[in-house]
């Protein structure tokens, strides 16, 4: 590996910073603002079109007090179990966190064929996608190389179909805080910007085989207030009929941990919605634990895909294709 690419950055041993002052933090603040960037520090690695700050100091300190509320559970009905965190993220940092998460991240706008039979059809995902990650059969080493998790030994080329990335610093920070909050593990991030009411998720379960059994997905929201629908799916036993269709208008800063038989049984989507709130975009984040590889497989093929890379231009206020 060449030296260039010898850049995965500091963040899987980013040394522990002395907690500043007030005042040190709110300084900093103003710089970073005025430079236009959060942090002289990035994360990197070459399968990234462009390095990634890391969290300006006060809001990586802030979140040390998530989850700001305790989860409600919410298993009243069949099958399902939910801990709902109204909010999660300080209110203090929301904000900020929604902006830096937009500004900064790299986004894509996915386009597959799927084939019924003999016609293909052409789908626009109708969001914004970005994901970071690798599943449990593997890991990145300090220069950012896939190592097989069993031997220890590089995986060899070609391996992967496509080009996993680690998760950089500033999810990562989210990523570490909520596993120590929930007890659950988690090895991918996966980033939705939904940039206006037209944008959305269709009802779907993520109840893919290589997350395993009842898996415990971690989901974030950030920027505007929008619904979150679940319905139970058609059976031909009697939980559909004895189950309610839920409606949770998720707010910034609210996290839903879905698990146990939540993803097996249950539907969720994110509906278009006519103009208001939505139209400020919104920002959801999944932590989710990928046991396989095609677990990679899937997740950077409909999440990167091949198509370009798009990103926030804060004079224009919207996604616009990176130029390089
Ligand atoms: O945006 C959300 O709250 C849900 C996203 C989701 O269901 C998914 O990415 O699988
Ligand atoms: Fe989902």
């Amino acid at each position: 590996m060449s030296k260039r690419n010898r850049t995965l950055d500091s963040f899987f041993g980013a040394p522990a910073t002395k907690k500043p002052k007030p005042e040190e933090v709110k300084a900093t603040e103003d710089d970073e603002q005025k430079a236009g960037h959060v942090s002289n520090e990035v994360s990197n690695h070459s399968t990234y079109p462009f390095p990634l700050p890391q969290l300006p100091p006060g809001i990586r300190e802030t979140l040390n007090f998530i989850p700001a509320s305790d989860g409600q559970t919410i298993n009243d009905q069949p099958d399902l179990d939910l801990l709902y965190f109204q909010p999660y993220i300080p209110k203090e940092i929301v904000r900020e966190l929604y902006e830096f998460f937009r500004r900064e991240l790299f986004f894509y706008r996915v386009k597959y064929t799927i084939k019924r039979g003999p016609t293909e059809t052409q789908i626009n995902t109708p969001r914004y996608t970005t994901v970071f990650g690798l599943d449990e059969t593997a890991r990145f080493d300090e220069n950012g190389e896939i190592i097989d998790a069993a031997n220890g030994r590089p995986v060899p080329k070609g391996t992967y179909k496509c080009r996993p990335r680690p998760i950089p610093q500033c999810l990562q920070v989210l990523r570490e805080l909520t596993q120590n909050a929930t007890g659950c593990t988690f090895n991918f991030a996966l980033v939705n910007y939904y940039s206006s009411g037209n944008d959305s998720i269709s009802y779907h379960s993520d109840d893919e085989r290589f997350l395993g059994v009842d898996p415990a997905i971690a989901s974030f929201s950030l920027g505007a207030k929008r619904d979150f629908l679940l319905k139970h799916k058609p059976t031909a036993g009697k939980h559909e009929s004895e189950s309610k269709p839920l409606k949770f208008p998720l707010a910034p800063g609210d996290m839903v941990l879905m698990r146990g038989k939540t993803q097996s049984n249950w539907l969720h989507s994110i509906p278009k919605r006519k103009s208001g709130d939505a139209d400020k975009g919104r920002i959801n984040i999944t932590l989710r634990r990928a046991m396989v590889k095609e677990g990679t497989e899937n997740y950077y093929r409909y999440n990167v895909g091949e198509g370009e890379v798009y990103q926030w231009h804060p004079e224009k206020r919207e996604m616009i294709p990176w130029k390089g």
